[in-house]
């Protein structure tokens, strides 16, 4: 059997080196014969992954933050044999990881890729890209782009919610259409998410109903609000009931497009994507992986 590590050295507190050599040796006694490779820019997983479909590798493991494992889902997304896949999370939010029960520490998810079941899991398509968490779509959402490292790094997921609250000030009202499954949706929302996953920036009950195999973009229209509204939306963030509250509508779809009066660049999976219009679609149960067994 034969195993591709993809190991991102820059992620997170940069201390993929001091993982390497234990992770190399558990795979090595599941049985695989491994190829290591190291990313060193931008878009090198991406063609790692698409190698390790074209050498038909039997499992590939990434290791790295979730822009690394988004480059990882964009390798294997289009290949008609991906292997099984699964990562070790080393980034600063790792919402992937808490939506599939992946431990946040690395030696622990090291430790359970000894005792895993296979998943099959969905994948989100923008364009002709692919995500596996959320894309947002706002003003917000690309002020959230422009955090940087060291914030992200120094505050963890509160970044998120502090640039989110600070680009509120300033926000002006644009028009938005949404065309759904079941209709179409227009007014001026504050912040468009779009999740397959339970966590989005590190909160893992932001959307209490996804689950990473529902088939269904869960849609969370944020409408405008003042401070004190968004106060109480964030304090029902932490409890898991945004959805109940009433500044917040929640459509499922399986597909969705989102286009804006003037244009408005979007996050993806915590890292800026595209410009709207912005054609958006569920690729149900598109990954194998391997996840630790519960206990
Ligand atoms: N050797 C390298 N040095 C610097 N950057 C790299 C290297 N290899 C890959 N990259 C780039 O680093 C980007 C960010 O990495 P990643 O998201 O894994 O870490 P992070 O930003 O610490 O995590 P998170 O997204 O959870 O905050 C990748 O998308 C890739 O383009």
């Amino acid at each position: 059997m034969k195993a591709m590590f993809i190991y991102n050295p820059s992620s997170g507190k940069a201390d993929a080196e001091q993982y390497k050599e234990t992770t190399v040796n558990v795979l090595e006694g599941l049985g695989y014969e491994v190829i290591i490779k190291e990313t060193s820019k931008q878009n090198d997983a991406t063609i790692f992954a698409t190698q390790a479909c074209a050498e038909k590798v039997d499992f590939l493991l990434a290791m790295g933050g979730d822009g690394t494992i988004n480059e990882v889902v964009n390798g294997l997304a289009e290949q008609p044999n991906r292997p099984l896949f699964s990562f070790i999370p080393l980034g600063t939010v790792n919402d992937f990881a808490r939506a599939l029960g992946i431990p946040l520490e690395p030696e622990l998810a090291i430790e359970a890729l000894k005792m895993t079941n296979t998943r099959l899991v969905d994948i989100g398509q923008i364009g002709d890209k692919y995500f596996m968490n959320i894309v947002a779509v706002g003003e917000i959402a690309s002020r959230v782009a422009d955090t940087t490292v060291e914030q992200k790094t120094k505050m963890g997921s509160l970044a998120y919610l502090l640039e989110g609250a600070k680009a509120v000030i300033s926000n002006e009202e644009i028009e938005m259409t949404i065309t759904h499954d079941q209709g179409i949706w227009k007014g001026t929302p504050m912040l468009i998410l779009v999740a397959l996953t339970n966590s989005v920036g590190g909160f893992e009950k932001l959307v209490n109903a996804a689950e990473v195999n529902d088939g269904k973009l869960h849609i969370y229209i944020i409408k405008q609000a003042g401070l004190a509204s968004i106060a109480r939306m964030g304090a029902k963030v932490l409890l898991g009931t945004l959805e109940e509250d009433t500044g917040v509508e929640v459509i499922e779809s399986s597909n969705v497009l989102i286009e804006s009066g003037n244009p408005l660049y979007c996050n993806v999976d915590g890292d800026e994507g595209d410009c709207t219009p912005l054609n958006i679609q569920i690729l149900p149960k598109h990954l194998k992986m391997l996840v630790p067994q519960k206990n």
